[in-house]
């Protein structure tokens, strides 16, 4: 049996991790949507698809995940109902959805798919948002995700692209909401 699992992974952390090593406990193989794979350098956006692509990949070698695995990123389109058609012509044939977002699983629901709800995990810490906001505010965040990910945001400086991106937007006037 083949399971989809998609978020944004803006950075990927520890609470997806335990997601992806609980699903490949239960499935053969594991395809891992990028989601919103066009956007980038934005403060809810930081990372290109590639930086997330390799993330992940690495965070997955680095703690000897034995499943086989997928990591496909998926642009964002602008019509809702086709977007399960969309993801289909993107991925490899799945069976099963691993996904909390509403939309999500309401379209793929839609579409057929079985949903199943993954579990959260220290979801006031493992959380895309709380990482951002301690990054941004000096804060211990390192904890917060696998070394891989760790690895991948020191390489392309990724903290500091955060930073200035609040920074210029701040210069433009725009208010930096966090
Ligand atoms: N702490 C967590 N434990 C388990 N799964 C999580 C956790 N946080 C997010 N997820 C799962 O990851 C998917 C969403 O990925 P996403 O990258 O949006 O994570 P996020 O931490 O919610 O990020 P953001 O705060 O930027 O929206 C959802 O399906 C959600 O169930
Ligand atoms: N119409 C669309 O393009 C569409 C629909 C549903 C979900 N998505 C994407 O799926 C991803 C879901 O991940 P999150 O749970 O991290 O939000 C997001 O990137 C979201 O943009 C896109």
């Amino acid at each position: 049996m083949r399971a989809l699992t998609i978020g944004r992974y803006q950075p990927f952390h520890k609470g997806h991790m335990n997601v992806i090593w609980e699903i490949s406990d239960v499935v053969d193989e594991i395809v891992i949507g990028i989601g919103s794979a066009q956007i980038s350098h934005e403060l809810d956006n930081p990372f290109t698809a590639g930086e997330r692509v390799a993330m992940i990949r690495r965070t997955l070698e680095l703690n000897g995940f034995k499943g086989m695995s997928y990591i496909i990123p998926i642009e964002d389109i602008q019509r809702n109902s086709i977007w399960t058609s969309h993801l289909e012509s993107m991925t490899p044939p799945f069976d099963i959805v691993y996904s909390n977002n509403p939309l999500v699983v309401r379209l793929c629901k839609e579409e057929g798919y079985e949903v199943r709800h993954p579990p959260l995990f220290k979801r006031d810490e493992y959380s895309g948002t709380e990482i951002r906001r301690r990054m941004i505010e000096d804060e211990r965040w390192t904890h917060l995700v696998p070394e891989g990910t760790l690895e991948v945001i020191d390489e392309v400086d990724g903290v500091q692209r955060l930073k200035d991106i609040v920074r210029e937007e701040d210069s433009y006037g725009r208010k930096a909401e966090l």
